[in-house]
């Protein structure tokens, strides 16, 4: 780890794992099985414009057994590398996030060229989260930065504006009370927090680099450019929690 930066709503550890290590995850990440996003009907995190990426399964890495586990089965390989080395820095993380977790996630997405991820904040359930970038190279005109917001909103600020102006009944009607993605007819909080302010940060998604977001800033993937070709852009990406 040779280069730490924190922003506004962001904390950025570069060459985060030994070469070795790098080299062992992402032969591992080959081997990994992935499945379409919307492959279960269509996932709202993605918008429908944002192309077809792949997923893998998701694993939990917990603080307090020290294990990562897909479906209670113990992983000892593979992405546990990634797990060990975000939890020798669970304290620097905790100190940036509040202290309030003690488990997180891990998937590995690869998003092909044409695909990227709309703005969105992460769940507010969740204390923030982090991506690893795990691709062999990433070249300045691939696309696929990770922008984010320098003004923090609301979670759940995804709502079209006339909903939140709307009255009790409508709500009633619809039984829908809130919620942060869907086709968003109209402008939404989201949308109006993010221009209203109109800057922020790109993060190159550099192999080897760690980012953490807090939950309450809005970020997107840009859409991976067609000068990438057959190179997907490839993270492993969760979120941190009570386990
Ligand atoms: O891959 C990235 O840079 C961001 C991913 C993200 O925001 C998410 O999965 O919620
Ligand atoms: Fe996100």
């Amino acid at each position: 780890m040779n280069k730490v930066v924190k922003g506004e709503g962001y904390l950025m550890f570069d060459d985060f794992l030994h070469q070795d290590e790098l080299l062992a995850i992402q032969l591992y990440l080959q081997f990994e099985n992935y499945f379409l996003v919307h492959s279960q009907g269509w996932s709202k995190s993605w918008r429908m414009n944002d192309g077809e990426p792949l997923a893998s399964m998701s694993y939990m890495y917990s603080l307090l057994t020290e294990k990562t586990t897909l479906n209670d089965n113990v992983i000892l390989q593979g992405i546990h590398i990634l797990s060990v080395k975000i939890s020798t820095i669970s304290a620097r993380l905790r100190d940036f996030l509040g202290a309030d977790w003690n488990a997180f996630s891990l998937t590995t997405f690869l998003y092909p060229a044409g695909s990227g991820l709309g703005w969105h904040e992460d769940d507010g359930q969740y204390k923030g989260a982090y991506i690893f970038y795990a691709h062999p190279q990433w070249k300045p005109d691939w696309g696929g930065e990770l922008f984010i917001t320098h003004q923090s909103v609301n979670p759940s600020a995804g709502l079209p504006e006339q909903i939140y102006q709307a009255s009790e009944e409508v709500l009633r009607m619809s039984g829908i009370t809130g919620g942060a993605v869907g086709p968003e007819f109209g402008w939404t909080l989201r949308e109006r927090n993010i221009f209203d302010d109109g800057i922020g940060t790109f993060i190159s998604p550099k192999p080897n680099r760690l980012v953490i977001v807090k939950p309450e800033y809005s970020h997107c993937i840009k859409k991976v450019d067609v000068s990438a070709g057959d190179n997907p852009r490839c993270s492993i990406a969760g979120f941190f929690h009570i386990n």
